[in-house]
């Protein structure tokens, strides 16, 4: 059995259909008219402990829906969640010592109290064994640099040192997942390293799952190794990041910066398998893919008749990749 299972998950909204004034509500309490919205639709994956992944899809594509109902917090209209072999909804109370939750907007800290009095409270209500919670305190403020405001409330806190505040709280009871909605939102890029280095700390030293959601891509490439993207509420691709970023998409490009031969050189690559653009006399970008054509094939032709100053090789950025996946542009296994 995997760690997290979800089968053929939905979830509807009710929305309440009013017109507007006092009409409207008079109508509405004779005839009530209501619309539901579907937020997720027959999503279904598993999650393996260890996995790090990224729950991702364009605004309103049914991503915290998921999440609050993989918590407990909300309840599906149909399908199955089995969450370390408990449903989440079901045994709220139980669950939430699988599983630890920060959602960046908001925070499960107490406002007016310091942040150590706040996880003196978490060790008390997640009953965390003493030796268990000055372990896991001190890494925690080791590696997320927490010793400055450990002492102050919370509404004292920048928005950075809240969210490393939170993460922490979310894992002092060691839950066997995290599921993390935004956590880097607003974040400047020192403290979202912070975050990256720490999520990675702690799912390679206590193998917590992660489940992320972001539209950081930067959050995703350093943390994650699984994408699963969802589009209207449904899975449109899931898979390795890898096999995203390599197998699906062999597109390359090499920048060059080379000597003026006037288009000597587009006649020298015109059989090869690649497109020459030129940007202007000294620089030109070749467009190849990677399948049919190794790079160092094309610099070893273009050597034969220019000097290289100096060259890159860009690949496709994930942004592209997703992009494409939205597009429909390629295919989904
Ligand atoms: N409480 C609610 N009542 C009615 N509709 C809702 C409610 N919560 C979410 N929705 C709708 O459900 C859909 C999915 O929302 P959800 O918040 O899960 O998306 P999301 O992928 O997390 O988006 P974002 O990236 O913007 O946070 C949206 O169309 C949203 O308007």
């Amino acid at each position: 059995m995997s760690l997290i299972e979800v089968q053929a998950l939905s979830k509807s909204y009710r929305n309440t259909i009013k017109e507007p004034g006092v009409k409207g509500a008079f109508k509405h309490l004779i005839h009530p008219k209501y619309e539901d919205k579907v937020a997720v639709s027959h999503v279904s994956f598993t999650v393996e402990r260890g996995e790090k992944v990224a729950y991702i899809g364009s605004n309103g594509a049914g991503k915290s829906t998921t999440i609050k109902m993989l918590t407990g917090i909300l309840l599906p209209t149909s399908g199955k969640i089995s969450v370390n072999g408990l449903d989440p909804h079901k045994n709220r109370i139980e669950n939430t010592k699988n599983i630890g939750v920060v959602f960046g907007q908001r925070t499960q800290l107490w406002w007016d109290i310091p942040i150590i009095e706040s996880f003196k409270l978490l060790k008390d209500i997640y009953e965390i064994p003493g030796p268990m919670y000055k372990k896991n305190l001190e890494i925690f403020c080791d590696i997320l640099g927490m010793e400055q405001f450990i002492h102050q409330p919370a509404r004292k806190l920048s928005l950075g040192q809240r969210m490393r505040a939170d993460i922490a709280a979310s894992l002092l009871h060691n839950p066997p997942i995290l599921y993390l909605d935004e956590p880097t939102i607003g974040l400047d890029v020192a403290v979202k390293e912070k975050v990256h280095e720490f999520l990675n700390y702690i799912n390679k030293e206590k193998k917590t799952t992660i489940l992320l959601t972001s539209h950081d891509l930067a959050d995703i490439e350093k943390i994650c190794d699984r994408i699963i993207i969802i589009d209207q509420g449904t899975v449109i691709y899931d898979d390795t990041i890898q096999k995203i970023k390599g197998e699906l998409i062999s597109e390359r490009k090499i920048n060059a910066l080379i000597e003026d031969t006037g288009n000597v050189l587009e006649e020298k690559l015109k059989n090869l398998p690649v497109t020459v653009i030129r940007e202007d006399t000294n620089k030109v970008s070749i467009l190849f893919s990677q399948n049919e054509i190794a790079a160092v094939t094309i610099l070893e032709n273009m050597l034969q008749i220019t000097g290289i100053q100096d060259f890159s090789i860009e690949e496709p950025g994930l942004e592209q990749l997703i992009k494409k996946v939205y597009n429909g542009t390629f295919l989904i296994s």
